[in-house]
């Protein structure tokens, strides 16, 4: 199909041109994409950047701010934007205000806001604070486990067990993460099967969605597929998440596999956002407007509009004094 790429000035864009005007997006292509391959007609996407997107920015970030941030998310047609993490203060300077961030956002119907809780204490005191789903974290690394969360990954299913036991009695949905699924910053390279049996324990416990994060952004659709391989035999694929960080700039290409192989579910940050404070090195996770971006150009539904999207994006960038890692954003000048 004859594309027609063409330069257009940033006061050319609306709601409805970006992401149609670019893209060689037509039934044709539609159609050819899902020939031989089962892409979902629609992906929710779960947008991390308030929470792993800030927690390892070094300058405090003002309250107001995160949630401006977050209301702008929520606006732009986002249903799942992550707000912020029942962690020690000690630990995450960052989201010390997570009490102040849950109650000052706007809570637009129809719109989930989980807040990462590591123990039975942050849980509790997420509930206090309004959250009405939460998220467990966990790893498939010993190593990167007792830097994150200072425990082994055994004790760490314990302390979990404890909070979905909590949180199923207060009628509160429990994400899980995996950490390290396709590398790990301490252990290099990790075994798909360490992934499964970690993934499968979240979701014995009651997790009703597992997050396989690519945290350091190492993997190839290569590795993503050989993994998810594995992962999917002990977990529903429609259960499972993609996490991709863009260290090496193969999320997108990892993100695609995922989709090729039946997950609808993935997780990203507004500007690309981020990085994880105990895995050095590891930049933000795929930019939310390039995912949106790639999945509208595959004909696929967010129910994101991204000219809202890219206004979250800019404001957040013009707060923190940053440059956009969003390439739509860059090519469409909102810095
Ligand atoms: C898990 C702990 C708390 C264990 O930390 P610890 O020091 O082992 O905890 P402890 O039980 O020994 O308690 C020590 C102190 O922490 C307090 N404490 C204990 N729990 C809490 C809590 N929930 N909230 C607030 N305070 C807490 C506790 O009350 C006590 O206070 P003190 O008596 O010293 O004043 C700590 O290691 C921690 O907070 N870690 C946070 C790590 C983190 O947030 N990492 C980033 C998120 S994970 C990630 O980014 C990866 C992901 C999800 O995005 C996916 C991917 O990319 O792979």
């Amino acid at each position: 199909m004859a594309a027609v790429w063409r330069l257009v000035n940033r006061s050319a864009f609306s709601s409805a041109t970006i992401g149609h005007q670019y893209l060689p997006f037509s039934s044709a292509v539609k159609a050819g994409m899902r020939a031989g391959q089962t892409l979902p007609e629609r992906v929710k996407i779960v947008e991390v950047g308030p929470r792993d997107g800030l927690q390892n920015e070094k300058t405090i970030v003002p309250t107001e701010t995160k949630i401006h941030l977050i209301d702008m998310l929520s606006e732009s047609g986002l249903s799942v934007v992550e707000a912020t993490s029942f962690v020690s203060p000690k630990w995450v300077p960052q989201m010390a205000d997570q009490v102040e961030v849950l109650k000052g956002i706007y809570r637009k119907p129809g719109v989930s806001y989980p807040v990462l809780t590591p123990n039975l204490k942050g849980f509790q005191a997420a509930v206090k604070a309004g959250a009405s789903e939460v998220a467990i974290f966990g790893a498939a690394s010993e190593q990167f486990s007792k830097k994150n969360i200072n425990c082994s990954v055994d004790e760490s299913l314990r302390r979990f067990d404890e909070v979905v036991k909590a949180a199923t009695e207060a009628g509160v949905p429990v994400r899980g993460y995996v950490s390290c699924v396709l590398g790990c910053p301490y252990e290099g390279k990790v075994r798909p099967e360490k992934v499964a049996h970690v993934a499968k324990r979240l979701y014995s416990m009651g997790c009703y969605e597992i997050s396989l994060g690519d945290t350091i952004g190492v993997g190839t659709p290569g590795s993503m597929q050989e993994m998810l391989a594995v992962v999917s035999r002990e977990v529903p694929v429609n259960a499972l998440a993609v996490h991709c960080h863009d260290t090496y700039g193969q999320a997108l290409a990892n993100i695609l596999v995922a989709l090729q192989m039946g997950v609808s579910v993935v997780d990203s940050s507004v500007s690309g956002l981020g990085g994880c404070p105990y895995a050095q090195g590891a930049s933000g996770n795929v930019a939310t407007e390039d995912l949106v971006y790639m999945l509208h150009g595959l004909g696929i539904q967010t129910g994101v509009d991204l000219t809202k999207l890219m206004d979250a994006g800019a404001f957040i960038c013009r707060s923190l004094n940053r440059k956009t890692s969003s390439k739509v954003a860059q090519a469409t000048c909102k810095l």
